[in-house]
């Protein structure tokens, strides 16, 4: 059962707690970007690719949230990373303890994540699929990401850094369909990435007893730039529809995968762009998997909204704030319950 145990630390409050039905989402963009692969996007190619980012911008002004198939990352890269996956999980306890994370050292295992204080019914394993390079000195509370890696477990590592391989390459493919759907050059956000913080987790929900109370993931946006999301057949991703504010389920679509506006971009575009909040249902018989890549930008970023974006007619709405300093206050703040509210891009929001 993955050892959780209900107890009163997964109870979400009344009005944060899933239906027993929920409705499923309905035109979420699904987008074969495979034109994005064709080395000639000149010419002819060129209006495909403007169709495209089209799309995508579509998806990420009215749900935060598209789907892309045919997207350039083999099956088989998928299929081996799964099944390290579930290989993992299904260790004995002590060893994946052996791997387990600290609040110092996020990487590895962790069974006790919180979102906005309340647990989390599952457990993960973080990796980051490039080492960002260490701060110059080591501050207090500055995060060491260094993975850690479980012994006995062959191919573990292989599958998962030729996955991250693969997700980095679509991750950067649809970054430059972000940009072009703003109006910018392709590679205008690239430079942001060169000493990216990206990582991957791979979540595991075991069966939950209560699942009328408890959540896999609490509602919550994404902090980062974008997230690609690998959800196994079994359905539980959650979205917050922006015309009713109802949460409306995200039906696991064969070989794709989810896109997720990050909080990052909603900055950067001013607002063009908004991320969504989202959260994962449980449910009493089946285990589920998923695999986010988190793509990030560099620690030493400054966040803010892109100065092409912003002008006498549109000013900016947003402060600019570190990202580093976001993502290890957040960070900490899912290792634990505390006693204040979870750090959100709104308080940099300009009044
Ligand atoms: O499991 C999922 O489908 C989504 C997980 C998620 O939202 C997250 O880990 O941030
Ligand atoms: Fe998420």
């Amino acid at each position: 059962m993955g050892g959780l145990t209900m107890d009163q630390a997964f109870v979400q409050a009344p009005e944060h707690r899933p239906k027993a039905s929920v409705a499923e989402a309905d035109g979420i963009p699904v987008i074969d970007i495979s034109p994005l692969f064709s080395a000639a996007a000149g010419d002819g190619g060129r209006a495909g690719v403007d169709a495209l980012a089209a799309e995508g911008g579509r998806g990420s002004r009215d749900w935060g949230f598209f789907v892309v198939v045919r997207h350039g990352v083999p099956a088989d890269t998928v299929a081996r990373a799964a099944e390290a996956q579930r290989a993992f999980f299904a260790l004995p306890p002590e060893l994946r303890a052996a791997v387990a994370r600290s609040e110092a050292a996020p990487m590895g295992y962790y069974a006790s994540e919180h979102t906005k204080n309340v647990r989390d019914w599952k457990e993960v394993f973080d990796l980051v699929p490039r080492q960002p390079p260490p701060p110059t000195a080591v501050a207090d509370g500055e995060l060491v990401f260094d993975n850690k890696w479980p012994d006995d477990l062959p191919g573990f590592r292989e599958a998962l850094e030729e996955y991250g391989e693969a997700v980095e390459e679509l991750a950067f493919k649809l970054l430059e369909l972000i940009a072009r759907s703003l109006g910018l050059q392709p590679d205008r956000l690239h430079g942001f990435f060169k000493d990216q913080t990206t990582f991957i987790r791979l979540n595991h929900y075991p069966p939950c007893p209560s699942p009328d109370l408890a959540l896999g993931v609490g509602r919550h946006k994404d902090a980062g730039a974008l997230t690609v999301l690998y959800q196994d057949h079994v359905g539980g991703l959650d979205v917050r529809r922006r015309s009713d504010g109802e949460w409306v389920r995200v039906t696991p679509v064969p070989d794709s995968f989810i896109i997720n506006v990050g909080d990052i971009i909603q900055v950067w575009s001013n607002d063009r762009y908004e991320s969504a909040e989202h959260r994962v249902a449980v449910n009493v018989e089946k285990e589920r998997f998923s695999i986010p890549f988190f793509f990030n930008p560099a620690s030493y970023t400054m966040v803010e909204p892109l100065e092409e974006l912003v002008g006498e007619e549109s000013p900016a709405r947003y402060n600019p704030y570190s990202w580093g300093d976001f993502f290890r206050t957040r960070k900490n703040s899912n290792f634990k319950k505390l006693d204040v509210d979870n750090v959100q891009i709104a308080h940099f929001r300009k009044t």
